[in-house]
């Protein structure tokens, strides 16, 4: 499935430390058709509109910014820390590579709103488990989460299915 966009993925190993296999869409991005079908994949993917699409930084930003576009809604930035200026709520979480935060503003998400989270990439699912948690205590309603690529291997769309939140992925890379 999307063996197109697939073939648009380039693998570069060990980077950023051996062992990991990394999963660049920088090349995704160079072929316009490639972006614009992967955009248009998603919106398909991700069903009727919701009020926010919440985009997780930084590569998140790109896929969450361009889908919202086309499904005429809004963004809600999810912030790598101290990179917001206003009143801020944040949440801290495991990668596969180190540790880290996000933030975003704590009068970003109105209580009840129907909000889609979306990032290039799920692997062990640190990232995208915290932006759920972090969505949901300030009242949002997280059922879905989309994401270009997914790493089977590492389980992270599993741990989220377990949360209660339905998982979209285009492109899987398992086994390798
Ligand atoms: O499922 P996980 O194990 O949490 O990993 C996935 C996250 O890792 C990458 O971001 P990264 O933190 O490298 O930041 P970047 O987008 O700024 O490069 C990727 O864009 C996801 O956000
Ligand atoms: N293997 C990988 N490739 C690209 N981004 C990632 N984020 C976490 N794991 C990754």
């Amino acid at each position: 499935m999307n063996d197109d966009l697939r073939r648009l993925i380039r693998t570069i190993p060990d980077y950023p430390k051996p062992g990991v296999q990394f999963r660049d869409i920088s090349t995704l991005l160079l072929d316009g058709t490639g972006f614009r079908m992967t955009i248009e994949r998603l919106a398909a993917a991700v069903g009727p509109v919701p009020n926010l699409i919440a985009g997780i930084e930084a590569r998140g930003f790109i896929f969450g910014a361009a889908l919202a576009q086309v499904m005429g809604c809004g963004l809600v930035l999810l912030r790598k820390k101290n990179k917001l200026p206003g009143m801020v709520t944040g949440i801290n979480y495991a990668l596969e590579y180190g540790v880290d935060r996000i933030e975003m503003h704590s009068d970003a998400v109105s209580p009840g709103a129907r909000v889609v989270l979306v990032d290039d990439l799920i692997a062990t699912g640190g990232t995208a488990l915290a932006g759920v948690e972090l969505l949901r205590s300030a009242g949002a309603v997280v059922d879905i989460a989309a994401f270009v690529i997914d790493l089977p291997d590492l389980g992270g769309a599993g741990h989220l299915r377990a949360k209660g939140v339905d998982v979209k992925t285009l492109v899987g890379f398992a086994g390798d």
